[in-house]
């Protein structure tokens, strides 16, 4: 019996839980929010789909009844508030702090032995955040961002080679916002064949430029941030742990001394699986990647220290 909890029932936890179940990714998906009714709800919409979508996942819905998650394997802590246009990631920190916080700790709670994943904004300091105050070891304890950001870069690699996105390799490091992130366009091929052979340099630098600000491009269409790739991006993640599927994906994790850092969460290319975090693997960057993680690792922390301020450390 494998189970998965998603908390927080708005657009990237039901979406999350959706792509779940239909996928069939564990035996049983509960969605827990604080709104009366709505995670009830949509589990029930979710569940009058699987005879037409023909899947065999139990989609269970609670309000606030912590009781009902005992026992995950996996837990998404998708609560929290999102970005306005024209607002950044680091700006929900006030909020979403305390509420990331009191839910890792309810969660640990009932499912102690729980692998987290976090998505809540801003990300890499919400994953810092839950580590350091659940105190769980570092393999546990995995934020969703590159994953998510790896798929917009492929996506608009795909559409400057005018190809199938399938058919695109890259990756995204660095912490997860719009001048953190660092997609390498070195290392990203299409069909094995570097990009940097079938692109120019100022097309591929203007497709870095659109993959660092893929969120805040789509808050500015729909007015609140995206949701149908982050839920997907965050049930991989799920499904490459509960299925142990040794997958290479960039994850926020805890660093002690890799790519130089250390006691901050950010994201590198880990292999996942049933441990949650199995490696971090260290790629060999060059100067200049190198030059723009050590920028991103200090803008990152700068972000964890507000966390003092708003006394959720
Ligand atoms: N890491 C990533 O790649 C991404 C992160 N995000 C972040 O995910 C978060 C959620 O975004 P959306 O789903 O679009 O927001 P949303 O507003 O649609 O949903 C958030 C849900 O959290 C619930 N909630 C609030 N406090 C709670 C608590 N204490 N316990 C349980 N549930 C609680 C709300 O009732 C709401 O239903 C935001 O912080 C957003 O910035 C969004 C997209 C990608
Ligand atoms: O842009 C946002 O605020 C939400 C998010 O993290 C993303 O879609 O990458």
């Amino acid at each position: 019996m494998s189970k998965v909890t998603v908390v927080g029932a708005g657009n990237v936890g039901a979406t999350c839980a959706n792509v779940l179940a239909f996928n069939e990714v564990a035996d049983e998906v509960v969605m827990l929010d604080v709104k009366e009714g709505v995670s009830e709800g949509k589990a029930m919409d979710m569940m009058q789909t699987a005879q037409l979508l023909g899947f065999d996942t139990t989609v269970v819905g609670c309000t606030n009844d912590y009781a009902q998650t005992a026992n995950s394997d996996v837990v998404v802590i998708t609560s929290g508030i999102p970005r306005k246009p024209g607002m950044t990631r680091e700006e929900l920190i006030g909020v979403n702090a305390g509420i990331v916080k009191s839910v890792a700790q309810n969660i640990l709670k009932y499912s102690p032995n729980a692998i987290i994943v976090v998505i809540s904004n801003p990300m890499d300091t919400m994953t810092y955040l839950s580590l350091k105050s659940l105190g769980l070891p570092k393999n546990r304890i995995i934020g969703m961002g590159g994953a998510l950001d790896s798929s917009r870069f492929k996506y608009f690699l795909s559409q400057a080679l005018g190809c199938n996105a399938n058919e695109v390799e890259g990756m995204v490091i660095g912490g997860h916002g719009d001048t953190t992130m660092i997609p390498l366009a070195r290392l990203a091929t299409y069909k094995g064949i570097p990009v940097s052979k079938l692109l120019s340099a100022d097309k591929l630098q203007e497709v870095v430029a659109s993959t660092m600000v893929g969120g805040a491009t789509l808050t500015k269409l729909l007015g609140t941030s995206a949701w149908y790739a982050p839920g997907a991006a965050g049930a991989y993640v799920v499904e490459s742990i509960i299925h142990n599927q040794g997958k290479m994906v960039p994850c926020s994790v805890y660093l002690e001394g890799e790519y130089g850092e250390s006691d901050l969460c950010i994201g590198v290319p880990v292999i996942l699986g049933k441990n949650g975090i199995e490696k971090i693997v260290e790629l060999e960057l060059t100067a200049e990647e190198k030059e723009l993680f050590a920028k991103s690792a200090a803008a990152v922390k700068k972000t964890n220290e507000a966390l003092k301020e708003v006394g959720a450390l």
